[in-house]
């Protein structure tokens, strides 16, 4: 009988490389010859104090198990002496120090037990339980019919861990391929299917030609993530992407950051240089804040974007360029024309091809993608093992609010979440804000902080202040300065708004 019990029971423990599964197809058998109403199996696990339950297999169910219960270093103690019994008989559970304290929490209504430990080696790996729901319901002659199963049930178990760590690492891996496949990808655009398939259907369109592209959206909607897939959907993909902030370069230098200089064109230009341009050669020239360019300079523009040449700074030689332009920028240059502090004549050089980005507030459903983008790339950023929570609440707070920083103000939004609650759930600071339709000029939209959103008691005007600096701040990424600065938003003076900031403590 007993040879054929274990022939039948191994048969049956090796149906199935999952562990639940070959439990199950187990236990149907071995209760046909024990008192038994279920099997559990778990392992212990000295890194962690604990001990981890895989497998619980009863009539009513199967289930795979990632329950861990935690032990007292005196119960370790007693799980390390290498003299325990193979197996064991408790028909009491009460009385049992570390079966009668770890199994109860797990398994329901557990009374008695026959224990069968599980090796790896020489080394405790863990025990299958056979338990019933009343007491003293075992016997010796239960337990040597159950014992020669030590060595099949180890191995499976040991090689289901083994698979079960190849799968966590092969997650790992997947995961992190995944997000430097994005990193390294300029193409990645997050919505491309959903908010942004319009505006990827147009790049898809122009990407193959040499015709201008004009860009035209909010601050930090993706203009140059845009910007990156025309360039790497295009023949020049593996040539050189330029991007110039023409707002962000001073007046006195631009011509010899975009044109370049001969030596000697001026005191301290020791050697030639070449500008933007050149280095685009043959590529893409991502001519960022467009807008921001002093009329002299647009006119140099112009002349190099008619002849396809340029001249260096102190130099005489005109030098041919085979350059895409790609221009982008987030006010009305249509409104700067008729105010005369846009060339026209530029205007439509560069307006072959005018793609417009959608705000974050009008594609809402490309809120949760990018939510789920970036807190991947945050947590990998913070080296986090896992993704902190975010409750259906918060996540519908991301989802009504107003975004006047798009992406860009989401990223921030997330990030300073994480950093104040790296393990979750993360909780995410947004004002009340209502929005005001653009002005004509283009530019930022007003936002006005409602009182009717306050309770009755209100806070002092400098706390008041001080929050809504700050909320600028946050929608800028910390920029004060400048086109898309805090200090244009708030239509102040930067020098004034930084010795607010100085007296409220922002800085
Ligand atoms: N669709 C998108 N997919 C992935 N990342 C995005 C997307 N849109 C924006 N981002 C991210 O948001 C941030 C701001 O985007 P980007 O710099 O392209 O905006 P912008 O419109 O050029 O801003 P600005 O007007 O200030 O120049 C960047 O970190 C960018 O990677």
């Amino acid at each position: 009988m007993q040879k054929q019990f274990y022939f039948e029971a191994t048969q049956r423990l090796c149906s199935s490389l999952e562990l639940e599964q070959s439990l199950q197809a187990y236990f149907e058998y071995v209760r046909q010859h024990l008192p038994i109403d279920g099997i559990y199996l778990n392992i212990y696990r000295p890194e962690y104090g604990d001990i981890q339950f895989l497998a619980h297999v009863d009539e009513a169910q199967t289930t795979a198990l990632n329950k861990q219960v935690k032990i007292s270093t005196e119960m370790q103690a007693l799980l390390s002496q290498p003299d325990r019994p193979v197996i064991r008989i408790i028909n009491d559970l009460e009385h049992d120090r570390v079966t009668g304290f770890v199994a109860p929490q797990v398994i329901p209504n557990i009374q008695s037990v026959i224990l069968l430990r599980m090796l790896s080696g020489n080394t405790h790996l863990g025990v299958v339980g056979f338990y019933a729901k009343q007491k003293a319901q075992f016997c010796h002659r239960h337990a040597e019919l159950i014992e020669p199963h030590k060595d099949t049930l180890s191995l499976i178990t040991a090689f289901n861990l083994k698979g079960r760590n190849l799968l966590k690492a092969n997650q790992a891996l997947t995961q992190q391929n995944r997000l430097l496949k994005q990193a390294f990808n300029p193409c990645g655009v997050i919505g491309a299917d959903s908010g942004l398939k319009r505006v990827m259907t147009q790049v898809e369109a122009i990407a193959k030609l040499h015709t201008s592209v004009l860009i035209l959206g909010e601050t930090g909607c993706g203009k140059e993530v845009i910007a990156n897939a025309v360039h790497c959907k295009s023949q020049r993909a593996d040539k050189p992407f330029i991007k110039v902030n023409c707002g962000a370069i001073p007046e006195s230098l631009i011509d010899s950051e975009l044109f370049g200089y001969e030596k000697g064109a001026f005191t301290g230009a020791e050697h030639r240089k070449a500008g933007f341009f050149e280095q685009a050669n043959g590529g893409t020239i991502f001519l960022d804040e467009i807008g921001e360019l002093p009329l002299s300079v647009q006119v140099r523009l112009l002349r190099v974007l008619q002849n396809g040449t340029i001249t260096r700074v102190g130099g005489f030689d005109a030098i041919n360029l085979d350059i895409r332009v790609i221009a982008a920028t987030h006010r009305n240059l249509q409104a700067m024309v008729k105010k005369q502090t846009f060339r026209e004549d530029l205007w439509y050089r560069l307006a072959v091809f005018p793609i417009e980005i959608p705000s974050l507030r009008q594609r809402r459903s490309d809120i949760p993608l990018l939510v789920q983008h970036f807190l991947e790339v945050l947590a990998a950023k913070f080296n986090l093992d896992k993704l902190p929570r975010v409750s259906a609440e918060q996540l519908d707070s991301l989802n009504h609010y107003h975004w006047p920083g798009n992406v860009r103000e989401l990223i921030n939004v997330l990030e300073r979440a994480m950093i104040e609650a790296p393990k979750g759930p993360l909780n995410f600071n947004l004002l009340q804000v209502d929005k005001v339709e653009p002005a004509a000029s283009g530019k930022h939209e007003t936002i006005i902080i409602d009182p009717s959103h306050a309770s009755d008691k209100l806070v002092p005007l400098e706390m008041m202040v001080s929050k809504y600096i700050a909320h600028a701040l946050r929608i800028t990424g910390g920029k004060l300065y400048g086109p898309g600065g805090a200090a244009e938003m708030l239509d102040i003076n930067p020098n004034t708004l930084r010795s607010k900031m100085k007296k409220l403590g922002l800085c």
